[in-house]
Formats: C-alpha cells, sequence, structure tokens
C-alpha cells in the first residue's frame, strides 16, 4: 500500500510567478538567486561554507530543470534535466504570499477570501482592538505597534518589555498578529495565554494567525528566539487532504508547524522539533513508523524564519546545502511505493529588498522508487500537489486541481 511524504521547504521559491507585478516582486527568485550569489563568490561566510551552491540530490531531482521552466533560466551550477524524479512548477491562485495560504491550497483548498491586514502606519494597529486586547489580558500596555522584523524588534524594545511587563506587538505584510516577550520574565504560558486572547479579537477581522514569539537572554546583545514559537491560525475553509486521509482512516503525521498550520485539522500524529536537522530526523522517524496509506507533511520553516527574513544569504545556501545532503537518508527510506514530493508554499528571496516573503512559483519535485522521471509542466494552482498525492492515496477527487500523476 501507498504512503506519500510531502515536505515543504518554506519559502524556497524559483521565480516566474505571473502576477508578482501585484506584489512589487517582479524578478524574484529565492533559489535561483542564492545559487548565482553563490556562484560569484557572494554566499561565502567563513566557518559555515563558500564557493558555487553544492546540491546534488535537490539537482538530480530536477531542480535546476525546474527553475528554468519556471524563468527560462538555468541558474549556475544546475543541470537543465531531472536525472531520477518528475518535475514541474506550482503557480498559486491564492492571492496570499503567505504561509497558510500556500499551506491550504498545496492541501487542496486556495484560500478564496482576502486576508485582513495591518496598515503599514504606526500605530499599526487599530486603538480599539488595542484597548479591548489590554484589558482582557490584564496588560500594562505593549509595545511595538508597528511593521518590524522579529528579530530587530527584540533587539530595539526587548529590555523595555522585560522592564515593564509590556509584551511586544508587532505585523508584517502577511496577516499576522505577532506577540514576544521573554520567556522567563513574562513568562512562555502566559504568553500563549494572551496570545489565544489576541486570537479570539483579531480572527473576525480576517487576521490569519497570532504568533507567538518567545525570545531569551540578559540584553539586547543576547536577546534570542526560542523554539517555543507557536501559531494560533484560522481554520482552513474546508476539508484539506489531511481531513480527507484521516476521515478514509489514515494516519496523517504532522511534522513542525503543520499542525498549527491546519488549526490541528486532520492531524493523527504531530511531531514538532526545532530546525532543518531535528525537522528532518522526525520526518525519517516518522517514515519508520507509518502504517501503510499515511500522509507525512513537514514544514522546513528555517529556510523562511531564519535566512530568508534576515536576508541571510550564504545562512540560506548552507541551509539549502545541509537539506541536500539528508536527501539521501530520506530517499533510501522511500518503501516501493513510496512517493516522496518536494515543494514550497510562496517565496522569500534574500538578496530582495526588504524583509519579507516574494510571490514566486515553487518547484514540485516528485521522486517515487515505483515512479520513472519526465515533466509535469507549470502548474496552474498548487491543488494539483494534493490532488496528486491523493490520488496516490486513493482517495477520491476532491474539489481543486487535477492529479499530475
Ligand atoms: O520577522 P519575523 O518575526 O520572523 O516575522 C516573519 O514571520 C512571520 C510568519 O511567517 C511573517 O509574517 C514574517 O513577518
Ligand atoms: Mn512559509
Ligand atoms: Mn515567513
Amino acid at each position: 500500500m501507498p504512503r506519500a511524504i510531502l515536505c515543504i521547504l518554506d519559502s524556497v521559491g524559483i521565480g516566474g510567478a505571473p502576477d508578482a507585478n501585484l506584489y512589487g516582486d517582479v524578478g524574484s527568485n529565492t533559489f535561483g538567486h542564492i545559487a548565482e550569489w553563490a556562484a560569484a563568490g557572494k554566499a561565502d561566510r567563513a566557518g559555515l561554507r563558500a564557493g558555487p551552491l553544492d546540491v546534488p540530490n535537490l539537482d538530480a531531482l530536477g531542480i535546476g530543470a525546474a527553475i528554468q521552466l519556471s524563468t527560462g533560466t538555468l541558474p549556475p551550477g544546475l543541470s537543465a534535466t531531472a536525472k531520477g524524479g518528475r518535475f514541474g512548477v506550482g503557480r498559486e491562485v491564492s492571492r496570499g504570499k503567505d504561509t497558510p495560504s500556500g499551506h491550504w491550497e498545496i492541501a487542496g483548498v486556495p484560500v478564496p477570501f482576502d486576508w485582513g491586514y495591518f496598515p503599514q502606519t504606526e500605530p499599526t494597529f487599530p486603538a480599539d482592538l488595542i484597548a479591548e486586547f489590554v484589558k482582557r489580558a490584564k496588560l500594562p500596555g505593549i509595545l511595538g505597534d508597528k511593521h518590524a522584523s522579529g528579530t530587530d524588534i527584540i533587539a530595539a524594545l526587548g529590555e523595555e518589555s522585560v522592564r515593564t511587563g509590556k509584551p511586544i506587538c508587532y505585523t508584517s505584510i502577511d496577516s499576522v498578529f505577532q506577540i514576544a516577550a521573554h520567556e522567563s520574565h513574562f513568562g512562555l504560558e502566559r504568553l500563549y495565554e494572551i496570545c489565544e486572547i489576541a486570537f479570539e479579537l483579531t480572527a473576525p477581522r480576517m487576521i490569519g494567525r497570532v504568533i507567538a514569539r518567545p525570545f531569551i537572554g540578559d540584553d539586547a546583545t543576547s536577546f534570542k528566539r526560542t523554539g517555543n514559537r507557536r501559531d494560533f491560525a484560522i481554520s482552513p475553509p474546508e476539508p484539506t487532504l489531511l481531513d480527507r486521509n484521516q476521515a478514509a482512516g489514515n494516519q496523517v503525521y504532522a511534522i513542525g508547524k503543520i499542525s498549527d498550520i491546519y488549526a490541528g485539522h486532520g492531524v493523527t500524529h504531530k511531531l514538532k522539533g526545532t530546525g532543518l536537522p531535528q525537522l528532518m530526523d522526525n520526518t525519517l522517524d516518522a517514515m519508520e513508523m507509518a502504517a501503510d496509506a499515511a500522509f507525512i507533511m513537514t514544514n522546513f520553516v528555517d529556510f523562511d524564519s531564519e535566512y530568508g527574513h534576515r536576508r541571510d544569504v550564504p545562512g540560506y545556501a548552507a541551509a539549502l546545502e545541509y537539506f541536500d545532503s539528508r536527501l539521501p537518508e530520506l530517499i533510501s527510506k522511500l518503501r516501493h511505493d513510496d512517493l516522496l514530493v518536494l515543494t514550497a508554499d510562496h517565496g522569500n528571496d534574500p538578496t530582495w529588498p526588504g524583509t519579507d516573503h516574494t510571490r514566486e512559483q515553487v518547484p514540485i519535485l516528485i521522486f517515487s522508487p515505483s515512479l520513472g522521471a519526465g515533466e509535469i509542466g507549470i502548474r496552474p494552482t498548487l491543488a494539483d500537489i494534493g490532488e496528486s498525492i491523493a490520488y496516490w492515496l486513493g482517495l477520491a477527487p476532491g474539489r481543486h486541481g487535477k492529479s499530475f500523476l
């Protein structure tokens, strides 16, 4: 009986979205630009990495071919053909270039509505929302109240937050309300508690997520975010592939942020995990445990949170190389009729201005010991990924997308 393993390389876009002009992202290309910068010696960092991007396993699965299909240009050092698997390009129809939009669409449910966003003003949050939040959460007030990068704002306001007991609330161009507070001074459970309250207040405004951003450290120079981030997300508007596989009586393993992104719906087994090594280890463990017809889905968040938003090209390159180095283990664990799919939820080009996501197409790399090589073209919706996995697992077709298998 077949199983399916879906790895979301969070933010690993490959350029070429036809609607990128609506987002100011024409020409962005996360993977392609990292490969270009690395080939030009601009992604070197002492003690971390140097030289051209070294990703032979992703290359064999067709990452170069997918980028060429997406943008018309083959980045330096990559191959124009896939050696092992099927490759293609995914184009998002949902209008948000955020994590839930990408993930829900990948799991067969494009987002039919517009998310709520906070304006690029200071303060950014409506006064009535903050007044209600402060009252219900019994807070002395809040800090921040603007668009910001999460690491910068902790450095700027973390000490004041510790001193006053006021959490740092901020947002980005995504539909998010983020709350940073010190894990021991403010307290982790207390942070989760106020996030629940914030979620109740922001969900009716169609804000996709409230995110708890706990940090530790003694002062501005040493503050560091921890792995205890938690996302409180709106539920998908229809049953996703996760729900459909669960309803068929099959296992659904959610690894990393996956359970949070689907608000826990359709998950039978949850494995958290911090950092690429642990997320990969948990994926391999799930493959050991998973029964026939299981669906295993992992979100590799670090590409996005540690390197994309931080505009850290060497860091992003090293992370891709690390992921690539673990791919042979993943592939060697595949049973004859297991399906492996690698894709992404949006872009986050570390060479691009700003610190936000970029509107890009995403790679679709497919491998199974029982499938030959080939091309699946440019798919008009990411829902084709979910429909293909549904087909592979023997589920009835869903309402969106078409299987490429
Ligand atoms: O700068 P940090 O806190 O990492 O925030 C980033 O993380 C959020 C969720 O992915 C995005 O909306 C982006 O703003
Ligand atoms: Mn994402
Ligand atoms: Mn992000």
